[in-house]
């Protein structure tokens, strides 16, 4: 018998939920069993805004589990990997990618249409805010964070506070709560953040048989639209501080698989908001990303700064932190 392999995993619902589905996945692929080990990170320790506590909050315990040898593998949620490499690890696999979109969760079964001016919406990321404010309805946002039980009081029943809430449809629906949502939110008016709704599954590099092992929950079409958008993403984090969307989509081309990335970079008050698209094949995935983000940045992402002036009421300090 060989021993369980030791999956690394923050304690959270949804943290639980997307291991214990890698899991089982990694189980019948190729049946050898997994042990869940909890590891607390600092983004689970302090309720202070994620933005004010910098990249990796969520996933920095886990690596430092993993260089040490206390797990052998980790799943992350792949948005909350900062674009910086961790030497010595790998990312083995992308499974699958959820539903990326956001999603609204508003009260009386509201869409977003429907929300009275001046409605009051609570959501985390900077990148939600931005976009909620160039949508031009007066919307009231204010940043919330919490797991997602927390963030969806918010809005739902006795105790609720805010007109509506938005958040990842894909946290929703691995925790099976997807039927609380009101309105998926179209990538015209809310573009995702990169990566988002995808995994990580991660494992040290001087570990060549669990590399390989691993490998089996690779999806190829998911890894090539993550690495669009976080190559995107790496380039503008570079080159400005304001919050950055991109969404990559494949598709059948005549020529064989298209991608086809979507990316913009908004100010935080949503006055600015510079969205471009671009097509190629999976295989220039990065290339992809890099040239998109060139043009973004020609187009004077520069000079749109992070750090919000007139972000509205209740609006606190945030980098690009999503
Ligand atoms: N910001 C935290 C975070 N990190 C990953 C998810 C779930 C969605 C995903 O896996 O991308 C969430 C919650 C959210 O954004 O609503």
């Amino acid at each position: 018998m060989t021993a369980p392999l030791r999956l690394g995993t923050r304690g959270s619902a949804l943290a639980m939920a997307q291991s214990g589905q890698v899991a089982d996945a990694l189980t019948a692929a190729t049946g050898r069993t997994v042990e869940l080990v909890e590891i607390v990170t600092a983004g689970d320790r302090s309720s202070a805004p994620v933005q004010r506590l910098g990249v990796g909050v969520f996933v920095t315990a886990l690596r430092d589990a993993l260089t040490n040898g206390e797990i052998d593998f980790a799943v992350h949620s792949y948005k909350d990997l900062p674009t910086a490499a961790y030497g010595g690890l790998h990312v083995a696999a992308v499974p699958p990618r959820q539903d990326p979109r956001d999603a609204l969760v508003a009260r009386d079964g509201r869409t977003l249409a429907e929300l009275p001016p001046g409605a009051t919406v609570g959501t985390g990321a900077l990148r939600r805010i931005a976009q909620l404010h160039a949508l031009g309805m007066q919307l009231t946002v204010t940043p919330i964070r919490g797991n997602v039980d927390t963030r969806l009081r918010r809005a739902l029943g006795p105790d609720a506070d805010l007109d509506a809430v938005v958040l990842a449809r894909a946290g929703l629906a691995r925790l099976g709560r997807a039927d609380e949502i009101t309105e998926t939110l179209d990538p015209m008016l809310m573009l995702p953040a990169p990566a988002q709704g995808a995994l990580a599954v991660e494992c040290r590099v001087d570990d060549p048989d669990l590399v390989e092992l691993l490998a089996v929950l690779d999806h190829a079409p998911s890894r090539a639209a993550v690495t669009a958008e976080r190559a995107l993403l790496a380039t503008l984090e570079a080159g400005c501080s304001a919050p950055v969307a991109a969404y990559a989509e494949l598709a059948e081309g005549d020529d064989g698989d298209e991608i086809y990335l979507r990316g913009a970079v908004i100010s935080p008050d949503g006055s600015r908001d510079i969205r471009l698209s671009r097509t190629g094949t999976p295989a220039d995935a990065a290339e992809i990303g890099k040239a998109l983000a060139a043009e973004i940045l020609a187009r004077g992402a520069d000079s749109i700064l992070g750090q919000p002036a007139h972000a509205g009421p209740g609006t606190q300090q945030f980098g690009s932190t999503e």
